[in-house]
């Protein structure tokens, strides 16, 4: 089986409780409590300058020139990209740049964003790659579902720009071009003395992911 997908079916429970915590459903209703999404995408703002880094941890960890590219292209994708969105986010509520860099690091993003360094500081490119996937391609998945299953887009949704954004063809080829590096990767590196490891990894980074959607919601 392909490495992700043997991943997700392993870290089944971990999986779900990511992609269908409380704070996703209520941004697909639009029901969740604006102090929330505002708590959250303030910290999100912090965790995306942190994976930056984790990213070009991944640049300087490439074994190949295109490699080296691919992760570049990820560090690009979050500082020129997605960050525009949450500052077009905090600009609608008067918050600046300066005073968004300016806030403190919550302890669910300190925590996460260190963990997925630190995997990859500690260990090889894949076990880096496999720390950074449930991020991508949990949001893409995420977002897709909520576009399909809910009224999320609807214009009286105050959150359908974030889910358009997640949902959007240009971030699903960048989660589905991070689902194929892993598993190529896969392919060439895992033995099954190696697996438990790995697959240690992938929960933990679930699981952070499911604490950062809980202290959006604890926020409120
Ligand atoms: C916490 C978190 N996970 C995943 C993504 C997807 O890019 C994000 N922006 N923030
Ligand atoms: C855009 C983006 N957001 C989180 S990770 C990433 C780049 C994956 O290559």
């Amino acid at each position: 089986m392909p490495l992700f997908d043997r991943l997700k079916s392993d870290c089944s429970a971990d999986w779900d409780a990511y992609v269908r915590h409380a704070f996703v459903e209520q941004v697909g209703a639009g029901t969740l409590p604006e102090a929330a999404f505002r708590t959250y995408l303030v910290q999100d703002y912090l965790f995306l300058i942190q994976f930056a880094r984790a990213y070009a941890l991944a640049v300087f960890k490439g074994r190949t020139l295109s490699e080296m590219r691919s992760a570049h292209a990820g560090v690009k994708a979050i500082l020129d990209v997605e960050m525009d969105l949450h500052v077009a986010f905090c600009g609608g509520w008067n918050l600046s740049e300066a005073e968004m860099e300016a806030t403190s690091e919550a302890r669910a993003t300190t925590a996460y964003t260190r963990f997925v360094i630190d995997a990859g500081l500690r260990g090889d490119l894949l076990d880096l790659h496999v720390a950074l996937s449930p991020c991508v391609i949990g949001y893409a998945e995420i977002a897709r579902r909520l576009a399909s299953e809910t009224r999320a887009l609807d214009a009286d949704n105050p959150y359908r720009a974030w889910v358009a954004e997640y949902a959007g063809d240009a971030y699903g080829e960048v989660a589905a071009a991070a689902v194929d590096k892993l598993d190529v990767l896969g392919a060439e590196l895992v033995t099954e003395a190696r697996y438990p490891r790995l697959k240690a990894l992938f929960a933990q980074a679930c699981r952070l992911e499911a604490d950062f959607w809980q202290m959006g919601l604890d926020g409120a």
